[in-house]
């Protein structure tokens, strides 16, 4: 275990996880998010903390079912192993015992006035309340769905619509695991409040109406549309097939081309929005401008790549009869016109479009986060005061003609889906999140808890769960209580998350029934061996990363080269791989006219943008790990996939804050495209197979077939030619007899996947792949071959594009082809085959290389998932926060 290795040295905790703004931010999926535990109680479990993280450790019983002995993880325990206790859920087998928190208030006031706080007494009044709705169901009309909802769906419903319409945080999170339905049980919402939503949509035109259903409190103006300048519009009556070819694909959408059954009488007179628009910044106008805010439907946010999944979804899943208008508001050429988007049901976007068009939130905010960040336990500072909340508001009016349509409208319903998309609150997507102006707000996630308890205020400011939606109040009512007594302050916790967050597991069960019966779910670690003279390429890298690190110890210079050892350890996993990716082999992505430009630039500046790249530990966007990096003129770096959804779809500025430089995919640069200039050659694998000094240039070239890529080939052929059909199989007998056994392979590197088409390519393997660099039908009709055609073996997908969302059960097999810091990445990737649907028993083979850095991220996910679960679980022997440490590096470096 790591924590064996390490010393009691506490003077050598580093602070590695930045409080502000910095690039090591507490929301990367890197080691300094992992709050690997280091030696405080010499060996064992002992932990390092501090108050960021308030977490504990866990009974070993309480863990995962992990046989050490033949490295199988066997996910059909009761147990699971997830970040959230039974309790949290409140909807599963211990749904007595989840009352308890609640109970203990009711039955020992003592408990109560412990926490309680006057601006609590909502909280603590829902909880009361919420105390007998645990098992009640609800359901819709037959025939308004074209499947039944199954039973915690429909509990789940239950749920929403009494969230709806409770007087206090109007919404919440569903976090059920990946795959057991939240889009459907979405949808079933929708449609269930579908009146109520219309009654919302139309109270603009009735201004009597509008105050007395008190419509948006959001609002510093409520809208007031003169009836008669609104125009009833059947709008273009087009089928969403058709919408959805023409709108899902970045270059190819008309503006207004995807509607369908537009809702009478709910058009905004677009030409009044314009001209009001159009004339000038005075406060007048932009009070005008906020009071003709039009009123529309649901807004769901997701990422890219199942935007198509959810339009789909949203067609499928509901009967004619109760058909929803829906917009796919994505693509360069979306409609300009806000009134545009009122026409519709459900409105479907991604978070780069939200992180563009809400203008992000003002220095109130950020003065809070700082009081919250500053205020010592006890210290308690005042949230901000309504008038300075009214200040705010209007500053907001003020900036409305910066802002894109989504932020211009009034929504009835924002759902967050992959909400864990804003866990961290300082980045720009959760501002933009919640800057949308909505009635009623969802966070859909599977994983809502990562890294920290933080991640909890980013949801909580977006759902505008008073009065923890302020860092300041989070910070006094949850951080620090848990600081103060972890037992007491993980309870009130518990009992916090319980009004707003349900979740069940596919280990749930009600009533002693399991609540879904998938077919089990096996992974594997298959540990595979390097060649001889990949022992030696990676050994003569691994020595210099070592020898590296202790010049940086010796200088004692760690925390400022972080990046650096970052990057280090990047190498040393890419050299698992192939040797070719630590090379620089690095797609050059598909229609790359970057070449061109790059060439255009003096060689200085080259040399410049390379190493910049080549220290980059965080996308600027994201703030992950880049994958697939890219660095702008400008001198920023982003993962590919993240800044070529920006360009592609909106005004190219970069999103750096104050840097307004102009980005296109010719001016963004891979590290390969960089290196073709320098060097003259015209591609990334001659460089790296021209090496001068390179005494390993054989297996340095994109036809060597690596390890890992050999192990890959070998399942893969097994799966393939395993289930040899007989004259005897029945469909019941052998169901690959209909559908074949599919696999898909996951990777982080594009390049790798290039590498692994060499090989698939030869063994007339039939693939599709799927990453960020491809356009949304390309993703989509990729994903359609495979699950439709029998042909199609084999999905080959980058983590960052395919590990969200999709549905794809037409796999059984799951390759992980290397492993990610974040342990939760590698679950969501796992479960696109293991969901609803899925027939076949799933295998998951995570190959990993003996003897590596590999095997210290294998103990450090495993403290990962340690901490996330000892977070909420019930051993409260050690309640300490981690951070990473001098001597975690020490571990990961061997030294
Ligand atoms: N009641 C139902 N009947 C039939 N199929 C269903 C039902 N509910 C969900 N499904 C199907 O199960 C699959 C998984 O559902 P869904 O995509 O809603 O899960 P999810 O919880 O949103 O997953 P993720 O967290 O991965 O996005 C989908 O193919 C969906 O169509």
């Amino acid at each position: 275990m790591l924590a064996g290795s390490m010393n009691n040295d506490n003077d050598n905790v580093i602070d590695l996880i930045s409080d502000s703004g910095d690039d090591f931010d507490s929301d990367s999926d890197d080691p300094t998010s992992t709050n690997v535990t280091s030696g405080e109680n010499g060996g064992g479990q002992s932990v390092c903390f501090q108050d960021e993280d308030l977490l504990r450790s866990t009974p070993s019983s309480s863990r995962s079912n992990i046989n050490d002995n033949d490295d199988v993880y066997v996910y059909d325990s009761p147990s699971s192993h997830r970040m959230l206790p039974a309790s949290f859920g409140g909807h599963n087998s211990a749904s007595n015992n989840e009352l308890a928190n609640v109970n203990d208030m009711q039955a020992r006031p003592n408990l109560e006035n412990r926490f309680m706080d006057p601006d609590e007494s909502a909280v603590y009044q829902e909880a009361l309340q919420n105390i007998s709705l645990d098992k009640r169901e609800d359901d819709l009309d037959e025939g308004v769905l074209s499947v039944s909802l199954l039973k915690h769906q429909k509990m789940a419903l239950a749920w929403m619509v009494s969230k709806e319409n409770s007087s206090h945080c109007a919404g919440g999170i569903l976090a059920d695991d990946q795959g057991l339905g939240k889009t459907v049980s979405t949808i079933a919402l929708i449609l269930k409040q579908k009146s109520q939503q219309s009654k919302f949509m139309c109270a603009d035109s009735d201004p009597l109406k509008s105050e007395a259903l008190n419509l948006d409190e959001d609002d510093e103006a409520v809208t007031v549309v003169d009836k008669e300048k609104q125009s009833v519009n059947d709008g273009p009556k087009k089928d969403l097939d058709a919408s959805l070819s023409t709108a899902a694909s970045t270059s190819d959408v008309k503006p207004s081309s995807s509607h369908m059954d537009i809702v009478p009488n709910r058009i905004v007179e677009s030409k009044v929005e314009r001209k009001k628009t159009k004339t000038g910044t005075s406060s007048a106008s932009s009070t005008m401008r906020s009071m003709m805010r039009p009123a529309a439907g649901t807004l769901v946010v997701c990422p890219a790549s199942v935007l198509k999944q959810w339009a789909n979804e949203l067609n499928d899943k509901v009967s004619q009869s109760a058909r929803l208008s829906v917009l796919v508001y994505h693509g360069g050429a979306r409609t300009k016109d806000p009134s545009e988007l009122a026409k519709y049901d459900v409105v479907v976007t991604t978070y780069t479009i939200v992180a563009n068009e809400v203008p992000k939130q003002n220095a109130d905010d950020d003065q809070d986060q700082k009081n919250g960040e500053e205020s010592s336990v006890g210290n308690k500072r005042k949230p901000p005061s309504k008038s300075k909340k009214r200040k705010k508001k209007l500053k907001d009016s003020d900036i409305d003609l910066d802002s894109g349509p989504v932020a211009r409208v009034r929504w009835f319903r924002v759902v967050l889906d992959e909400a864990q998309t804003i866990k961290n609150f300082r980045t720009q997507v959760a501002k933009g999140c919640c800057g949308l102006r909505a009635k009623r707000r969802w966070c859909l996630s599977g994983t809502p808890i990562q890294n920290s308890i933080d991640e909890l205020y980013s949801y909580f400011r977006f759902l505008k769960y008073d009065p923890y939606s302020t860092y300041s109040s989070f910070c006094t009512m949850i951080k620090h209580p848990i600081a103060r007594n972890a037992v007491h302050g993980y309870k009130k916790l518990q009992t916090v998350l319980r009004i707003v967050l349900l979740r069940r597991t596919k280990e749930t069960t009600i009533n002693g029934e399991p609540i879904i019966n998938l077919p089990p779910k096996t992974i594997k670690l298959q540990k595979v061996d390097f060649t001889k003279e990949e022992r030696a390429f990676y050994l003569t890298l691994e020595e210099r990363s070592r020898q590296q690190f202790k010049e940086y110890a010796a200088a004692g210079t760690v925390k400022q080269n972080y990046a650096n050892i970052l990057l280090l350890l990047l190498r040393l996993r890419q050299a698992c791989d192939h040797p070719l990716l630590v090379k620089g082999h690095q797609s050059v992505f598909k229609g790359d006219g970057s070449i061109e430009m790059a060439k255009q630039l003096s060689k200085e500046r080259v040399i410049d943008l390379l190493a910049r790249l080549e220290v980059s530990a965080l996308c600027a966007v994201c703030r992950d790990t880049p994958e697939d990096a890219v660095v702008a003129m400008c001198g920023h770096i982003f993962c590919y996939q993240c800044i070529y959804e920006r360009i592609t779809t909106d005004e190219n500025m970069c999103p750096v804050p104050n840097c307004r430089n102009t980005l296109s995919t010719e001016s963004v640069f891979s590290s390969g495209t960089l290196k073709i200039c320098i060097s003259g050659k015209t591609s990334t694998h001659a460089i790296a197979s021209s090496s001068a000094d390179d005494e390993l240039s054989s297996i340095s070239q994109s036809s060597y077939i690596s390890s890992k890529i050999q192990a890959t080939v070998d399942i893969l052929n097994s799966i393939i030619n395993m289930h040899a059909l007989t004259d005897s199989d029945t469909i019941e007998s052998n169901p690959n007899r209909v559908s074949p056994v599919k696999a898909i392979v996951f990777s982080q590197w594009t390049g790798m996947l290039d590498l692994l088409e060499f090989s698939l390519n030869s063994n007339l393997i039939q693939y599709r792949r799927l990453d960020g660099t491809m356009s949304l039908n390309s993703r989509d009709k990729a994903v359609k071959d495979f699950n439709t055609d029998p042909e199609v073996r084999v999905m080959i997908m980058s983590l960052k594009a395919g590990n969200l969302g999709l549905n794809m059960v037409a796999a059984c097999h799951v390759i992980l082809l290397d492993l990610w810091w974040n342990p939760y990445a590698e679950d969501q990737a796992i479960d696109r085959a293991h969901r609803i649907g899925q027939t076949r028993p799933v295998t998951v083979s995570r190959l990993t290389i003996t003897d590596t850095v590999e095997d210290r991220i294998l103990s450090l996910q495993e403290e990962k998932r340690a901490m996330v679960n000892s977070a909420f679980g019930e051993d409260k022997s050690s309640a300490h926060a981690t951070r990473l440490t001098v001597d975690d590096l020490r571990y990961l470096f061997r030294i």
